[in-house]
């Protein structure tokens, strides 16, 4: 049994102007057979933050994603959706570290993805140009997907989720296998993205990525979350031990 761990969490927001909730975890733990990737994760996710994931290998950042999307079933704890003024639930839309382009064109990747949530075939044409077209892709649109560059694909990947007007976009490490200039791009749109409001969850492994792209960090160490804290206080302020060590480059392999 391992024995719980009090969070460092250090989030500045005005009493007077907190964002409205759009998912919470509390008590949340994921376990896979006998292995346990989340233990007791509480966590609140409010609008127009942008949250990076931080952890060394295995911590759990992409299954604390999966489940902040609900696609992973919760042992133990509850996963609770914020609604917006209106009653509807704020929409979230995920990106995967891989992400699974099928034999088609682009536009037609980003086409089905649109149907497959719902949106009636006559409109997903237009609406996955449009999705396209804002990623800087119209040019490749009728191409196969499968044979666009590593950065391309990640960026119809991003259109394919954008497609879906999105409140919430869950990026699981979106630039872990592209080279510089894709990484640049990709990192860009994500900017425009968040400049728009959205919400931007992201699992990282690249430390200038989450300074450029953040305000807030979570530390995620062995399936606990021991650091919730705004993005400077994370690069500047006292840590718990291990998340210096990993700051340092000095976390030992395990
Ligand atoms: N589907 C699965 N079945 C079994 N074990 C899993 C599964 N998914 C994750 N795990 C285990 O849960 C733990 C957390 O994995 P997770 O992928 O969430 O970590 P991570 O921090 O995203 O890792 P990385 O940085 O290497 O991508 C790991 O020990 C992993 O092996």
């Amino acid at each position: 049994m391992t024995p719980p761990v009090t969070p460092l969490r250090l989030v500045s927001r005005t009493a007077s102007a907190q964002p409205a909730l759009q998912i919470e975890l509390e008590g949340a733990c994921v376990r896979f057979g006998r292995k346990t990737a989340l233990h007791g994760v509480s966590l609140q996710v409010r609008a127009g933050e942008r949250i990076a994931f931080v952890g060394a290998n295995g911590s759990g950042k992409s299954t604390l994603l999966r489940a902040l999307h609900g696609l992973v079933p919760l042992a133990e704890g509850r996963r609770h959706c914020g609604v917006r003024e209106d009653g509807s639930v704020w929409r979230q839309a995920m990106v995967f570290q891989r992400p699974h382009m099928l034999r088609l064109s682009a536009r037609h990747n980003v086409a089905l993805g649109l149907w497959l949530a719902g949106v009636p075939w006559r409109e997903c044409g237009a609406r996955a140009d449009e999705a396209l077209h804002r990623v800087g892709l119209e040019a490749q649109a009728r191409r196969p997907a499968r044979v666009l560059s590593g950065g391309q694909q990640q960026r119809v990947a991003l259109a394919r989720a954008w497609a879906l007007r999105p409140d919430v976009l869950l990026l699981d490490e979106p630039t872990a296998s592209l080279d510089p200039s894709a990484k640049r791009e990709v990192e860009a749109l994500i900017e425009q993205f968040e400049a728009q409001g959205l919400t931007v969850l992201m699992s990282s492994h690249n430390l200038g990525q989450v300074k450029r792209l953040a305000n807030r960090v979570v530390y995620l160490e062995r399936g606990h979350l021991v650091a919730d804290v705004d993005v400077d206080h994370f690069f500047h302020g006292e840590l718990p031990r291990e998340a210096q060590l990993f700051l340092k480059g000095e976390l030992p392999w395990r």
